[in-house]
């Protein structure tokens, strides 16, 4: 008998998308069915290009087709996505944006730009559009890490007569940077209320066009800023970088909790650990847990939030952030590895976000 489009229907209706809990028949993520004789082709729709779980969906695919419709049968999946969104279509304020992702710290220095710069290129390494904004007033770091410290993004008007500002790209990333506007030196006028204006007009009047991810590297701690930013846009999730060391578990734990207020309820999407051990180049099999053990994970647990990864104090990540080339850039080595399996389990946590919790919301303070 004939195989029809009905059969493959059936049979994918019985694979599961893991993380969402429902078949990819209900979920819409199967396209352009094509039966010739024994030739079955389609495409799955996945919910971002950097999805953890492409093999496991792939092999399960061919399995129900040999399984349900015909053993036989050459199958041809055909793996696409389009990134999910819980945003309101025609928003008002970053209409182009499907996700806004806050990557955010208790203490300084723990390494949250670090992560941030190299979870960007990581995305758009599998095919992302993404942006990114260092609103890190204290001291704007991307602009060196991106290589691009004397770039000065430029102003234009719209036909409309609207002035918009075109963010830098550097390895495919559109970026936008405090640091851009003013010296490093001069980043103190940037305190205060100026910082939360500068922030709003860099982020919104901005020629971002489409962009899947806009990752925001935020200042330290829990300062109007945040607040700011939290009235501004929507934001879809906020990433929480600490350190295992109590000291900085204790911030970290505040900026979660901010997050999380009442008033604030933005989604925290995981914890990352980083400098989690130091192993020497030497000694690779060898872990020293300079800064305690465990600590980030002891974090995501007690706040009910994934533990997204964790990435070892491993020096060549420093030294590729000094000289401006992420260490994300060099495929195949293990920084580059960890920071891939990072972004996979950020973009993981996105989708499920967006398929299982409410709209974006702009928030609005009332006290
Ligand atoms: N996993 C790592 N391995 C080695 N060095 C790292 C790692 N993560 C960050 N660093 C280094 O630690 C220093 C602080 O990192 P970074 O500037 O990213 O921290 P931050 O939390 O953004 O700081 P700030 O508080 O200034 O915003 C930098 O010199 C960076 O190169």
């Amino acid at each position: 008998m004939a195989i029809t489009q009905e059969d493959v229907l059936r049979a994918l209706s019985y694979v599961e998308e893991p993380d969402l809990g429902k078949d990819l028949v209900t979920l819409n993520m199967i396209e352009d069915v094509k039966i010739d004789g024994l030739n079955v082709s389609f495409s799955v729709i996945l919910t971002t290009p950097a999805c953890p779980l492409k093999e496991l969906i792939h092999n399960a695919c061919v399995r129900a087709i040999h399984t349900m419709v015909d053993k036989d049968a050459e199958v041809n999946v055909h793996l696409t996505s389009r990134v999910t969104t819980a945003r309101a279509a025609n928003a008002a304020v970053l209409n182009g944006v499907k996700n806004i992702i806050a990557i955010a710290s208790g203490k300084g220095g723990v390494g949250k730009s670090t992560v941030t710069a190299n979870l960007a290129l990581a995305l758009a390494r599998t095919g992302a559009k993404v942006g990114l904004v260092d609103a890190d007033i204290s001291g704007p770091s991307m602009p060196t890490m991106f290589g691009v410290e004397d770039a000065r993004p430029h102003v234009f008007q719209t036909p409309e007569g609207k002035n918009l500002i075109q963010p830098v790209v550097q390895y495919g990333v559109k970026l936008m940077s405090i640091g851009f506007l003013a010296p490093a030196e001069s980043a103190i006028v940037w305190r205060g209320p100026m910082a939360s204006s500068a922030l709003k007009q860099f982020i919104t009047e901005v020629d971002w066009g489409e962009l899947d991810y806009l990752l925001l590297d935020l200042p330290p701690g829990t300062s109007d800023i945040h607040l700011t930013l939290v009235q501004t846009v929507p934001v879809t999730g906020a990433v929480i970088v600490t350190t295992p060391q109590k000291v900085a578990l204790a911030d970290a734990q505040k900026g979660l909790q901010m997050f999380r207020q009442p008033q604030i309820n933005v989604p925290v999407l995981g914890v990352v650990e980083n400098m989690a051990w130091f192993t020497p180049a030497e000694l690779p099999e060898n872990k020293y847990y300079i800064f305690g053990q465990g600590g980030g994970k002891a974090l995501a647990d007690k706040h009910e939030v994934p533990l997204l990864g964790q990435i070892p104090l491993i020096q060549s990540i420093r030294e590729n952030g000094d000289l401006g080339t992420p260490a994300i850039l060099e495929p195949g080595t293990g920084p580059a590895l960890l920071f891939e399996q990072l972004a996979e389990e950020l973009a993981r946590q996105v989708s499920i976000r967006n398929a299982t919790q409410g709209r974006t919301q702009i928030v609005e303070m009332t006290s």
